[in-house]
């Protein structure tokens, strides 16, 4: 019981909140006790989650509750400080968690890859939590708040991964700007780290060919994709 109090005074921004991760990262949030800002470039998918978790501010333009949702593109800069601005204004005080987890694909062989695909992705995944970590890191180092940031990189980051050389930059690009925000932050009390998930079955690996899921499956010792609510121990 202890652990449902652990987040019991957090505010937790979790950006894709709308999505695989980072419904379940809001869940699990939300579980032990943190009221939880879901942000998502689709609202409605925000909203949801919100719902999910129980609290007021569901449904559009409803009152600020225990959680809220809200809309915003992390890879433009005024959608981010007018997110801050609004979470802030919800809930009188900076996140002191931040879950960076928007995230997209564009995949393709090198060979062939559109310049739009290869900005595309670098925008959204790693200027998205360019834009994301400054911005809630301003709000905490103003306030005098400390505070912990996770940003959501991938395997893919560190091994490579064939069809994805914008994936695979923008986040390796992740690794290396959390381990610098780290140095930076830590004087200010804010902590910045960086996860590397391996496949997750989420909406973001239904465009995987089947023959590909069942290559890299086949590395895998427990011999399947994870899930997004960890199953540690299913
Ligand atoms: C030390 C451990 C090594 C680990 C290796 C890599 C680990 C990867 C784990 C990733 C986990 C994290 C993933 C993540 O962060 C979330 C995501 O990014 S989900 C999306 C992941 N995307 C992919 O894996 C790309 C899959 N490939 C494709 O979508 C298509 O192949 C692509 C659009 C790139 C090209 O399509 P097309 O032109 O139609 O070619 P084919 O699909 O027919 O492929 C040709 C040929 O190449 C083989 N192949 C393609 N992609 C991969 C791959 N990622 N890994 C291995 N092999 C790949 C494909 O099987 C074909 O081989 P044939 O023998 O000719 O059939
Ligand atoms: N699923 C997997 O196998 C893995 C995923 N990851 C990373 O985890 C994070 C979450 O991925 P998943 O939940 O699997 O994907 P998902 O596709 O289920 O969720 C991604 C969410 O991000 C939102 N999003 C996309 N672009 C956005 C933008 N510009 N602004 C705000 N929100 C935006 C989408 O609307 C969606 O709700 C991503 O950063 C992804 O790269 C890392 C390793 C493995």
């Amino acid at each position: 019981m202890a652990s449902q109090l652990r987040l019991r005074s957090a505010l937790a921004l979790v950006t894709g909140a709308g999505g695989g991760i980072g419904r379940a990262v809001s869940v699990r949030l939300a579980a032990e006790g943190a009221a939880v800002a879901a942000c998502d470039l689709d609202g409605a998918a925000a909203r949801e989650t919100v719902r999910l978790l129980g609290g007021p501010g569901s449904e559009e333009g409803a009152p600020c509750g225990a959680h809220a949702a809200f809309q915003a593109d992390v890879s433009e800069t005024r959608a981010v400080r007018r997110l801050l601005e609004q979470v802030q204004a919800c809930f009188s005080r900076p996140p002191s968690v931040v879950v960076s987890c928007a995230g997209i694909t564009r995949d393709e062989f090198l060979l062939h890859m559109s310049e739009d695909d290869w900005d595309r992705v670098i925008a959204v995944n790693l200027k998205g939590i360019f834009l994301v970590n400054q911005a809630a890191a301003q709000a905490l180092v103003s306030s005098g708040c400390p505070g912990s940031i996770i940003n959501i990189s991938s395997i893919v980051g560190k091994v490579g991964n064939m069809g994805q050389t914008n994936y695979a930059a923008s986040k390796a690009g992740v690794i290396g700007l959390t381990q610098t925000a780290a140095r930076e932050f830590g004087r200010h009390g804010i902590r910045c780290n960086s996860v590397l998930p391996g496949f997750i079955k989420t909406p973001m690996i239904q465009k995987v060919p089947q023959k590909v899921l069942d290559k890299v499956t086949g590395m895998i010792p427990m011999g399947r994709v994870g899930d997004p609510e960890g199953g540690l121990f299913m």
